[in-house]
C-alpha cells in the first residue's frame, strides 16, 4: 500500500495559541499578527521540495507519488497512522533515504553529497528514541556540545539549567543520570538540547508523546514562537492544533 498526502488547509484549523489569550482584544491582535504570519509565510523561500516521490523497502511500498513543500518559518506537523510513512519521510528529507522516482530539493536546490551534508548542519533532528546512554545531563550535554559542527553554541550550564527550568525541568538535574530519568524528562532535555543547538529547521519525532498537558505548553512556548522552521511528526491532537499545518498521510484509495 502507498501513501499519498494532504494538508489541511489553514481555514479549516483553530487558530493556534501556546499561551491562553487574556481577552478577545488580546485574541484579535493575537489572531491579526499570527495571520500575518502565515502570510509571510507562504511567500517565504522553500526549505524542502518533494515532488513525485515513489519509495519502497525491499517489499513494501512506502510513498506513491507523493509531493510536499515546506517553507521557512513553518510549523509543519506530519500525521498518519502507524506505519504510514512518517519515519520514513524524515529518513527522506535527512537523505538516509533515497527516492526510487521523484525529485527532492533542500532550498531549492536538487539533494546532492554535498548538499545533504550542508542540510545536516543547519538542522537538528530529534529522533522519538533517543538514547543519549550512560553519565549525567551535564556530561551528556558536553559530550553533543563537544561535535565540530556544535561546538560553538555549546551552552554555559546556567544557560542549560535555564533552558531546563523553561521546560519545567530542575536545575540539579544537570548532575542526575540521564538514564535514570523519566522518559518525559528525557524528551524535554532532547528537546532542550536541540533548541540550544541554534539551527535553523529543527525535525521533531513526536516532541510531546511521554509529556503531561503542562509541560506540553512549556515545550510549545519555548519552540512554536521564534522564527525557526519546525517540522515534526505528531499524534497528539494538542500539538497538531498548534502547528501552522498538518500534512496529513493517507493510504492510497
Ligand atoms: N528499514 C525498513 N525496512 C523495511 N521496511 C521498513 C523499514 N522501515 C520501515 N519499514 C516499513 O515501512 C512502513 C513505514 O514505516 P515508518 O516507520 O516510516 O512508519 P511510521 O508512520 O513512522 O510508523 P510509527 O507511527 O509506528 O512510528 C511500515 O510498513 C514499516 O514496516
Amino acid at each position: 500500500m502507498g501513501y499519498s498526502s494532504y494538508s489541511v488547509p489553514y481555514s479549516t484549523r483553530s487558530i493556534p495559541t501556546a499561551r491562553p489569550l487574556k481577552n478577545s482584544y488580546t485574541r484579535a491582535v493575537f489572531q491579526a499578527i499570527f495571520i500575518q504570519t502565515l502570510i509571510m509565510n507562504s511567500d517565504s523561500p522553500a526549505i524542502f521540495t518533494a515532488s513525485g516521490i515513489h519509495f519502497s523497502y525491499e517489499n513494501e511500498k512506502v510513498f506513491s507519488d507523493f509531493s510536499l513543500q515546506i517553507n521557512q518559518g513553518e510549523k509543519v506537523a506530519i500525521k498518519g497512522e502507524s506505519g504510514s510513512g512518517k519515519t520514513t519521510l524524515f529518513r527522506l528529507l535527512l537523505g538516509f533515504e533515497y527516492p526510487d522516482e521523484g525529485d527532492m530539493r533542500y532550498k531549492e536546490e536538487p539533494y546532492t553529497t554535498q548538499l545533504i551534508q550542508q542540510m545536516r548542519r543547519e538542522l537538528a533532528w530529534l529522533p522519538q528514541d533517543l538514547n543519549l546512554g550512560e553519565g549525567t545531563v551535564q556530561e551528556l550535554s558536553d559530550f553533543l556540545f563537544g561535535f565540530e559542527a556544535n561546538k560553538s553554541q555549546k551552552p554555559s550550564s546556567k544557560r542549560l539549567g535555564e533552558t531546563l527550568t523553561k521546560l519545567g525541568l530542575e536545575k540539579s538535574m544537570l548532575n542526575q543520570k540521564y538514564a535514570e530519568l523519566s522518559t518525559g524528562q528525557r524528551q524535554r532535555i532532547g528537546l532542550a538540547c536541540c533548541y540550544l543547538m541554534n539551527r535553523d529547521i529543527l525535525l521533531l519525532d513526536e516532541p510531546t508523546s511521554a509529556l503531561d498537558a503542562q509541560s506540553k505548553q512549556k515545550v510549545a512556548d519555548l519552540l512554536l514562537q521564534d522564527g525557526r522552521t519546525i517540522i515534526s511528526t505528531s499524534h497528539d491532537e494538542w500539538w497538531l492544533e498548534r502547528c501552522d499545518r498538518i500534512i496529513d498521510l493517507q493510504p492510497e484509495q
